[in-house]
């Protein structure tokens, strides 16, 4: 839809229709509302202004960007948002041209805008091609972007940064770069005196003007734009994000500006629904809902892994004054939530900011205290070198509790936690292990309770695969448990959610299986795997994790030290590539991961 040529009332028509298309396949589909919903004018005002065909668009996360996939010739296919083989719910340049960049991680936008602008650079494209970045007021709390702004302001390449400031992460922010942004002088305020002023002046000559230049930097003393005009970078704003007329006006000044500018914006995260609009953190990622109720339309019956590593962690916390925690800015999606309202002293969400979650919390781990790191294993990817330098260096002991380990569903490629095993099983003094269940779960929250060294657990997101063999046993340090045995020559070993598919594979199976539940992979029960190597010449391995280093790799390294060689291994684990988007029994099902699809590769 080229829409250049719209006035400011077609353009507002446009931006309703935009809204209801939103609203109509979220409800349905599920996806990121409340932050697309708020973003739709500045999107709009972008492609008013400038040309997502040669113009690098760069979203932050992009989580808010479905205006700008309906503006890019994707109207039709918007109903298939997030679906298997459908729409990706992040930028993505292999879905689009006008996907300038794949996002999904926060923070990454400035430094891509920098990248860009250098090319352009080098490439003498700056009278045609200029970048601009949409970034969230909950993406600039992460380190990263200060490194970005660290540079620009001293290289000054022309870039307009479009902060989109709804005063929300995904829970309400946290922080001193959240206050520095609403302080009390970016309010109406401040803007009317700024307007007057500048009309008032525009009567008189440049003394005039100068004089009130001077005095406006005075007042920006109180403003937000302060430290970014000290790094070099221009600031405007506050400004209405809701306001087409301005925002184009202002873009439009911003993009001539040929220097590195922030245009802060306003806005109310999702507006145009009142229901959503505001400060409603259930609004952020939302499954399918009634329309006109708000209702959820899916009633999740079994209890999730997050609900009981909440009330393990509860448990514990209560009995133990010494445990500690943190979220980057995942509160209610790591359950931390109930921790942080019962003991504000001892659990905190640290932003945006994963590298600094794991580093103060190896602080407090020296300082005699049990921290609870409790991160999505895809956001701990921020963070492997803090685990390794300022965690397992100092052989602290740090439990990281991962959360969405495995196949994640509709949040795709980005979003899947499955790499957590492969890098963090090559740190030295790291121990790795998994719970199968809700019983074996409060048993391994027990044991890293209790441990004195790193370690790590891993989850799924959603309950776990249904396991009905022997009851779990309390952890032990490199111990598993066998759960099932057969006179067979064939042993299934599962891993943490694993187990649950091996169990069921194991029912379709038309001849007897020994089961074991391999719960570390780090160190490995060798003893067991001694007596198993005995019994068992094919060997099965189950586990939501990547193949590359993962369960199976570990086993194999246990075969290769022990010179074990007759032994046939089958790692059912993820294969070399990155996984779609989707309902993850669907992607499960492309994988060929089903237990009715495992059962045929089974000799
Ligand atoms: C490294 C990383 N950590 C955490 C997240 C999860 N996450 C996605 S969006 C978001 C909040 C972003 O807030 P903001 O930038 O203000 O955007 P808004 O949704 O308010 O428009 C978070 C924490 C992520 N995507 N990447
Ligand atoms: O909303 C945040 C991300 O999309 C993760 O979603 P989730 O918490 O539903 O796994
Ligand atoms: C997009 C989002 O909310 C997340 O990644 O958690
Ligand atoms: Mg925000």
């Amino acid at each position: 839809m080229n829409i250049k040529s719209k006035t400011v009332q077609e353009l507002e028509v446009i931006c309703a229709d935009i809204r209801e298309e939103i609203l109509r396949v979220v409800s349905k589909n599920g996806g990121h509302l409340s932050s697309t919903l708020g973003a739709t004018e500045l999107i709009v005002a972008m492609h008013k202004v400038f040309d997502s065909g040669s113009d690098p668009f760069i979203f932050d996360v992009s989580h808010q960007a479905y205006a700008h996939k309906l503006l890019t010739d994707r109207w039709e296919e918007f109903d298939t948002l997030r679906q298997f083989d459908g729409m990706c719910g992040y930028t993505k340049p292999s879905e689009s041209e006008h996907d300038y960049f794949v996002a999904g991680h926060s923070s990454t936008s400035i430094s891509l805008g920098v990248g860009a602008a250098k090319a352009i650079a080098l490439k003498n494209e700056q009278d045609s091609r200029i970048p601009v970045v949409m970034i969230g007021d909950g993406s600039m709390t992460a380190g990263m972007v200060y490194e970005a702004l660290n540079e620009l302001g001293d290289r000054k390449y022309p870039m307009v940064i479009i902060l989109n400031d709804n005063e929300m992460s995904i829970a309400k922010p946290i922080g001193a770069i959240s206050r520095m942004l609403s302080s009390a002088m970016a309010g109406s305020f401040y803007q009317k005196f700024k307007h007057h002023t500048e009309n008032f002046v525009d009567n008189f000559g440049e003394g005039a003007h100068y004089i009130a230049k001077k005095m406006e930097e005075s007042l920006k003393l109180i403003t937000p734009g302060i430290m970014f005009e000290e790094m070099g970078i221009d600031y405007i704003g506050p400004i209405d994000g809701h306001n087409l007329e301005s925002l184009i006006d202002i873009l439009q000044k911003a993009k001539k500006l040929g220097k590195p500018v922030i245009v802060h914006a306003q806005t109310i995260k999702g507006k145009g629904y009142q229901i959503a609009e505001g400060q409603e953190e259930k609004w952020h990622g939302v499954g399918p809902f009634d329309l006109d109720s708000g209702d959820s339309s899916k009633k999740s019956s079994s209890k999730s892994a997050t609900q009981i590593y909440t009330e393990a962690l509860l448990h514990l916390a209560k009995n133990n004054e010494k445990i500690v925690g943190a979220t980057a800015a995942m509160p209610s999606g790591t359950g931390l939530t109930q921790l942080i309202d019962a003991y504000p002293d001892r659990f905190w969400d640290v932003a945006i900011a994963e590298q600094h979650a794991v580093t103060s919390m190896s602080a407090l781990a020296k300082e005699g205290f049990k921290p609870f790191c409790t991160i999505y294993s895809t956001f701990l990817q921020r963070g492997v070198d803090q685990v390794i330098h300022d965690t397992c260096l100092m052989d602290l002991p740090v439990v990281f509790a991962l959360d969405r380990a495995g196949i994640v569903g509709e949040d795709g490629e980005t979003h899947q936690g499955v790499f957590d095993i492969s890098f963090l099983r090559a740190i030295p003094n790291m121990t790795l292990f998994a719970p199968r269940d809700e019983k074996s779960f409060h048993q391994a929250m027990a044991f890293a309770a209790e441990y004195e060294h790193p370690c790590s657990l891993r989850y799924p997101r959603g309950s776990f695969k249904e396991c009905n063999l022997a009851e779990s046993s309390p952890f032990e340090l490199g111990k598993s448990q066998l759960l099932k045995t057969a006179n067979s020559d064939t042993l299934f070993i599962g891993y943490g959610n694993g187990v649950g598919r091996a169990y069921e594979t194991s029912l379709l199976l038309d001849k007897e299986v020994t089961i074991l539940d391999l719960r570390f992979v780090k160190p490995l029960d060798e003893e067991m795997l001694f007596d198993m190597a005995k019994k068992h010449t094919k060997w099965y391995v189950f586990s939501d994790s990547s193949k590359m280093g993962g369960v199976g790799s570990a086993i194999l390294e246990f075969f290769a030290r022990n010179k074990i060689t007759n032994i046939n291994l089958t790692s059912f684990e993820y294969e070399d590539e990155f996984i779609t988007h989707g309902n993850t029994l669907k992607v499960e099902e492309s994988l060929g991961l089903l237990p009715s699809q495992l059962v045929q590769k089974i000799d």
